[in-house]
């Protein structure tokens, strides 16, 4: 792992969670001048697979409470930037960020950081569900207990919570104890919402969550994800533009590594700046 940054203004603390109060986040400049409360910051990032520059000075904020999407071809850099928003790409070996990337105005790549907090507070949903070979109530209690909580009674109301929180409860609460593998495709996947609710995080990452599953469990995903926003702030990648449209309030479009155009969703799609992104989401790119 080789995961290098470069600050790009003073490291405001050492730690993502401070014991003294944070002061209060200054409100950062935008999209076409907008101001909003930033959960994420991206400023200036560049980030490389070794040798291969993959992101080029990506800027962007995603605003707290909302649900920021990521489109373009592949290969342009979408999952790239989603792993770097909770420094998933440090497992990668001679991988490296250049530029900062903040969560709450913090460094989320200064030295100090404790990454295993880091991924607590921002977690991810992966393109496949990858349910562990568990009962369903041992999948969702499993972060909960690695973090230490053993209390047998709050884990069960963390377990219904999180499993009332991914659209799931109504259908499992009867056969908790059986394996997770039994559950169908989009079952699974929102199981794994719900093992990401577990552990309470700020930001939940999704890297193209529902396109294993047929039309109805990917409704159902979307309407979540919907709901989602009103607790945690949600990043989504996705192929499926029509899917983008739906549930981000802001979108960005990505192309070799570069963000083309980043706004509010309804602007992207109606009246897109750059004509790189008019030509993708009318279909005539390429
Ligand atoms: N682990 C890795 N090692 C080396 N190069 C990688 C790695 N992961 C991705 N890349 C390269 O980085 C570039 C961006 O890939 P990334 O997966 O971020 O694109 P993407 O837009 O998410 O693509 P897709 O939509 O196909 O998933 C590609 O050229 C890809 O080959």
């Amino acid at each position: 792992m080789d995961i290098q940054t470069r600050s790009l203004s003073p490291t405001p603390a050492m730690s993502l969670r401070p014991t003294v109060p944070q002061p209060r986040l200054t409100r950062p400049h935008v999209a076409h001048g907008t101001s909003v409360d930033a959960k994420v910051l991206v400023r200036n990032l560049d980030f490389y697979y070794g040798q291969r520059q993959a992101l080029f000075r990506v800027s962007l904020t995603v605003r707290t409470h909302s649900v920021t999407s990521f489109i373009g071809p592949s290969g342009c850099g979408k999952s790239t930037l989603l792993r770097c928003l909770n420094r998933m790409n440090d497992l990668v070996e001679g991988a490296r960020a250049v530029g900062r990337v903040e969560l709450d105005g913090v460094d989320i790549y200064d030295p100090a950081i404790d990454v295993t907090d880091l991924r607590k507070r921002v977690g991810m949903v992966f393109q496949k569900s990858n349910p562990f070979p568990k009962s369903i109530y041992d999948n969702v209690a499993y972060g909960p207990r690695l973090h230490g909580t053993k209390d047998k009674r709050s884990l069960d109301e963390l377990v219904q919570h999180s499993l009332q929180g991914a659209g799931l409860w109504d259908e499992v609460k009867d056969r908790l104890m059986q394996s997770a593998l039994g559950l169908s495709g989009g079952q699974q996947q929102r199981l794994c919402i719900a093992r990401a609710l577990a552990v309470q995080p700020e930001v939940i990452l999704m890297d193209e969550p529902c396109s294993a599953l047929d039309p109805i469990a990917t409704g159902k995903i979307e309407e979540l994800i919907y709901t989602l926003k009103d607790t945690y702030t949600v990043v989504i990648v996705t192929h499926n533009m029509q899917q983008a449209a739906r549930v981000s309030d802001q979108c960005g479009f990505f192309l070799m590594g570069e963000l083309v155009e980043f706004g509010d969703t309804k602007t992207i799609f109606t009246t897109p700046h750059d004509k790189r992104t008019e030509d993708y989401i009318t279909g005539r790119f390429g």
